[in-house]
């Protein structure tokens, strides 16, 4: 490891896009890779929101605001060292809630298929995400705008070499 990377001289990153896209897979294996801080989204959200997406139903802006909150409140904590949180992100909206928290967030965008996507989320046993939102997810999904610090990275290739990518693209 880099004396930067030690020094932590790299920005909290995002890891966004829609259910199933490997947003956990990529973000565990970037954070251990950076050696920084790392904690799934999805264990951020309540039991409550858990329990209704897990009954058949999405979540609105209003129910996510809260579940964004602890996002940023949990990158501002980070922001010294630099961490990695999969963060679902999908409106332009929810990306400038976090990034109150954390101005210097990059947002790192999994991109694929709806048929590349389902059958992953078909195949994963333990989560507690029907493949039947996925639908809803990309209805919702606002692709990174401009302006927003971030990459688009495509996933159908193997999760180390996604984390490769980010590595070449994000970190100096
Ligand atoms: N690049 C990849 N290639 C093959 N399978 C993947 C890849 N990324 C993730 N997976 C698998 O796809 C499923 C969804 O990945 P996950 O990390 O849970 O996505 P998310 O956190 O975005 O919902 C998991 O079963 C995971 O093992
Ligand atoms: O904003 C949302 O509707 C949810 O956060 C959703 O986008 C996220 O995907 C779930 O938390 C499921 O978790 P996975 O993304 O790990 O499937």
């Amino acid at each position: 490891m880099s004396d930067d990377q030690a020094s932590g001289m790299f920005p909290p990153i995002v890891v966004m896009g829609v259910s199933g896209s490997g947003k956990s897979s990529v973000g565990a294996l970037l954070a251990q890779y950076l050696e920084v801080p790392f904690v799934d989204g999805d264990d951020l959200h309540s039991a409550a929101d858990i329990a209704s997406m897990a009954a058949g139903h999405p979540l609105d802006d209003a129910a996510r605001e809260p579940w964004l909150d602890r996002c940023a409140d949990w990158l501002a904590e980070h922001r010294a060292t630099g961490a990695v949180l999969p963060c679902s992100a999908l409106r332009r909206s929810y990306r400038d809630r976090i990034r109150r928290g954390c101005p210097t967030a990059e947002f790192v965008h999994l991109v694929g298929s709806r048929d590349l996507i389902a059958s992953r989320m078909v195949d994963r046993t333990d989560h507690f995400m029907p493949v039947e939102l996925l639908e809803s997810q990309f209805e919702t999904l606002e692709p990174l705008e401009a302006d927003e610090r971030g990459i688009e990275i495509t996933i159908d290739r193997p999760v180390t070499a996604i984390v490769e990518r980010i590595v070449e693209q994000l970190i100096p």
